[in-house]
């Protein structure tokens, strides 16, 4: 469906998992190596199951994350909210947002989760979008790690990914740091070419952008064009498949 004012929408789950302070406090002093336990494995066990269905897992803060749900039908996200309430060390409550940019997509969603009750989920009836997906990557990571120190390596591309969520966050996309020098951020097709312009004025980066009609394809799509760039080495850019911008 084509929005109010002639935009696409996007769609995304965003689930918080209620009380979750509570929780942690109730795990006593030495608390931190269990809470980064059940972290890490519920971020797993929900990353495996939307990958499965085709969406995909943004752990963001761990107690609000948000899963990447168009072209996902209603039924497989309540399945995947459903899974995540039987996992979860407390209640969670979630809602379906909706919106021209996945900033005003989570903004919808967070609105909703205030008005649901734990253990509920908030969806409705939307339209499909396909999803843009880029995958910055920064050049030479691998040499800058040994020639310096993986940790000062760890402390640059962290400074890069404040830059950039802030970039990306102005063209109302959202992004997440995937480990190594992989930055994975999400935007839509009217914002392609603002994405390109990001990196075109940034030195040592790359970005592999990939279009498809799940999350799961797109992210692929974005890794293929990360691929040829590495295998030619002559853009800082590429889309997979071909899109005119
Ligand atoms: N999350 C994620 N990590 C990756 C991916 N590809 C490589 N990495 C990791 O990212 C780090 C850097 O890998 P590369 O980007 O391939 O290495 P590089 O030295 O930057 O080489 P070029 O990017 O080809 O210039 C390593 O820790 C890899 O294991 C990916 O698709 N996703």
């Amino acid at each position: 469906m084509v929005g109010i004012h002639g935009d696409n929408r996007v769609k995304i789950l965003a689930v918080e998992l209620y009380k979750y302070k509570d929780w942690t406090e109730s795990l006593g002093l030495d608390r931190e190596w269990i809470i980064q336990n059940e972290q890490h494995s519920l971020a797993y066990k929900i990353n495996t199951l939307s990958a499965e269905l085709g969406a995909f897992l943004l752990p963001l803060r761990y107690d609000f994350f948000i899963i990447l749900v168009d072209g996902i039908r209603n039924s497989h996200i309540k399945f995947i909210f459903n899974e995540i309430k039987r996992l979860s060390p407390v209640r969670p409550r979630a809602c379906v947002g909706y919106g021209r940019t996945f900033i005003e997509a989570q903004q919808n969603a967070a609105e909703c989760i205030k008005n649901t009750e734990p253990e509920n989920i908030g969806i409705g009836e939307y339209d499909n979008e396909q999803i843009v997906s880029c995958h910055f990557d920064i050049d030479n990571f691998t040499k800058l790690s040994t020639d310096i120190s993986f940790y000062k390596a760890f402390i640059d591309i962290n400074k890069l990914y404040s830059i950039l969520s802030e970039k990306i966050y102005e063209l109302g996309g959202i992004s997440q740091y995937l480990g190594g020098d992989n930055i994975l951020a999400f935007t839509d097709k009217n914002n392609v070419k603002n994405i390109l312009n990001i990196v075109e004025d940034m030195k040592d980066i790359k970005v592999g952008i990939g279009i498809g009609s799940n999350a799961r394809i797109s992210i692929k799509n974005s890794t293929e064009a990360l691929e040829k760039i590495r295998e030619l080495r002559n853009c800082k850019w590429r889309i997979v498949p071909k899109y005119s911008i």
